[in-house]
């Protein structure tokens, strides 16, 4: 499937120069939604994942159906202040802003096998902040997969040696 027809780009939002890509018009899309999970399933089996790692909130969108189709759990990685019991967080600097990621303490076990899912890798500060959250708390990172990636913004560079998958690339 071309599952790049169902992306929408909105030029100039939420700031001028951002070129933000759209994926409500995949999740509306029963087929075009279902493909992407299930590409990402194929790339969770192969990495052995164990959990799914979801960073708020459109990580939650396709990290949860992931996690359904695998029979595996969901640990949302969210914003500072919405977790109601004791965290680990990390600042992480976005494509247009900064602000703090956190997880609960007991999300993950120790060498617990995690795979990072989020619909876009931008400049690889969310991906970077959540690494560092999964490894605070003696989890391994299995793997990242994304929708999308921005190449001319390098996130694979904040990734290291860490199995990547992406569906589509601007
Ligand atoms: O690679 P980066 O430069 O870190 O950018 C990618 C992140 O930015 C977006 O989330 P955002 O923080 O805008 O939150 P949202 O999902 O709640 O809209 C996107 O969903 C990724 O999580
Ligand atoms: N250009 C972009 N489009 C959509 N989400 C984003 N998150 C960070 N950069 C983004």
């Amino acid at each position: 499937m071309d599952l790049k027809q169902y992306v929408t780009t909105v030029e100039n939002w939420p700031k001028e120069g951002i070129s933000f890509k759209d994926i409500t018009t995949i999740m509306d899309n029963g087929p075009a939604f279902k493909y992407a999970a299930d590409e990402i399933v194929k790339f969770a089996k192969e990495v052995g994942a164990e959990i799914i790692v979801g960073p708020e909130a459109r990580g939650f969108i396709i990290g949860c159906p992931v996690a359904y189709a695998l029979e595996v759990g969901f640990a949302p990685v969210r914003k500072e202040g919405k977790l109601p019991r004791e965290v680990v967080r990390v600042e992480y600097g976005l494509e247009y802003g900064k602000d703090v990621l956190t997880m609960h303490k007991d999300a993950i076990k120790p060498g617990q096998k995690a795979l990072i899912v989020d619909d876009l890798l931008a400049t690889g500060g969310t991906v970077d902040a959540t690494i560092q959250l999964i490894e605070k708390l003696g989890g391994v990172v299995a793997g990242c997969a994304f929708i999308i990636e921005l190449k001319e913004l390098n996130g694979r560079g904040k990734i290291g040696e860490y199995p990547v998958k992406t569906l589509i690339e601007y």
